[in-house]
């Protein structure tokens, strides 16, 4: 668990972040938006301290961040950046295995955690380890920047704008791969991003920033139904409200008994994409499949528009 506890950092005379609290949970991921200049980054650099704070205390597992010391701190929490970083001197096995190695990881575990990485990141670990950075193109630099970061088997994982310089396709690639790999680890992510359709799609609870204060803290649906205020209305965008409120739940969520025909829409889907699937394919209802490729119902358009309407 990481406590923000009355966080404030003031650089001269300007409050940057200012008195900010908010208690992010194990084993979910908390995205934090708002606009360009508004305390983000800086917030989320006070975890792991590449920035201390001018008042205020921050708790993980209920010990103060500044009993450790830093070096130590950035070592336990993994942090991956736009533009992901790499080495560029170093192989990408090299890049992977710089925290395991600095922790003082015998070869073969070292080894295997590379290799482990790679694949679930999709990489072919005897074809992209023995490469260079700039021997990647930018996506597979970014998986890799992430690799690195998870490395050291951190509880924590900060992310700042981790897909920002990604093409959309490649984009939504990443994001998959990174809830894949969420609940494969049950690591604890933060992440900061401009882009609130990837806030919907990834968050467990959205935290945003306005001019140095946390305006609301909250789990997606609860945002979309009670924005705080008209910058969080605005940020949501009135016009996105019922696509974002399918894009949290998936295909799973709204089965129905029945049978249909057509392309078969994945149990995990969002239901965005099935609404979208529905309306391409001209059909009323569209058959689910599991994960063993076995029917186990249908999603219906009039399903999914009671799910897009405004909740009570
Ligand atoms: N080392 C510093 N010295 C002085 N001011 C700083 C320093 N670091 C950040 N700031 C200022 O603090 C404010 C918040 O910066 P921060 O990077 O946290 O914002 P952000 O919300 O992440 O913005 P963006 O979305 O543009 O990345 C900005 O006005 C920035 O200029």
């Amino acid at each position: 668990m990481i406590e923000i506890d009355s966080i404030t950092k003031r650089y001269g005379d300007t409050v940057v972040v200012d008195n900010a609290s908010m208690t992010i949970a194990p084993h979910t991921i908390t995205v934090i938006v708002g606009t360009s200049g508004a305390g983000k980054t800086t917030l989320m650099r006070m975890i792991n301290r590449l920035v201390e704070p001018s008042s205020g205390e921050i708790r993980i597992d209920g010990a103060p961040n500044t009993a450790i010391p830093g070096y130590e701190l950035r070592r336990r929490i993994g942090y991956a950046i736009q533009g992901h970083g790499l080495f560029p001197h170093r192989t990408v096995a090299e890049n992977i295995a710089t925290v395991p190695a600095l922790l003082g990881w015998e070869r073969a575990r070292i080894d295997a955690k590379v290799e482990e990485l790679l694949s679930l990141f999709q990489l072919d670990p005897a074809a992209f380890g023995p490469r260079y950075p700039h021997e990647l193109s930018g996506g597979q630099q970014q998986r890799v920047g992430v690799a690195r970061a998870l490395a050291a088997e951190p509880n924590i994982l900060l992310m700042d704008e981790p897909f920002g310089a990604l093409d959309p396709v490649i984009r939504a690639k990443a994001q998959d791969d990174l809830l894949a790999i969420q609940k494969h680890f049950g690591t604890t992510i933060v992440l900061v991003t401009h882009d609130m359709g990837e806030a919907f799609h990834l968050a467990d609870r959205i935290a945003v920033m306005d001019e140095g204060r946390i305006v609301q803290y909250a789990r997606p649906e609860e945002m979309l139904v009670k924005p705080a205020t008209g910058f969080v209305e605005t940020l949501i965008g009135a016009g996105e409200r019922p696509f974002r409120l399918l894009s949290i739940g998936t295909v799973g969520d709204a089965v129905e008994s029945g049978s249909a025909e057509g392309e078969p829409l994945a149990v995990g889907t969002s239901q965005r994409d099935a609404l979208s699937a529905l309306l391409w394919s001209g059909r009323e209802a569209l058959p689910v499949v599991g994960p063993d490729g076995a029917p186990i119902g249908r999603v219906t358009l009039a399903g999914l528009a009671r799910r897009a309407a405004r909740p009570e």
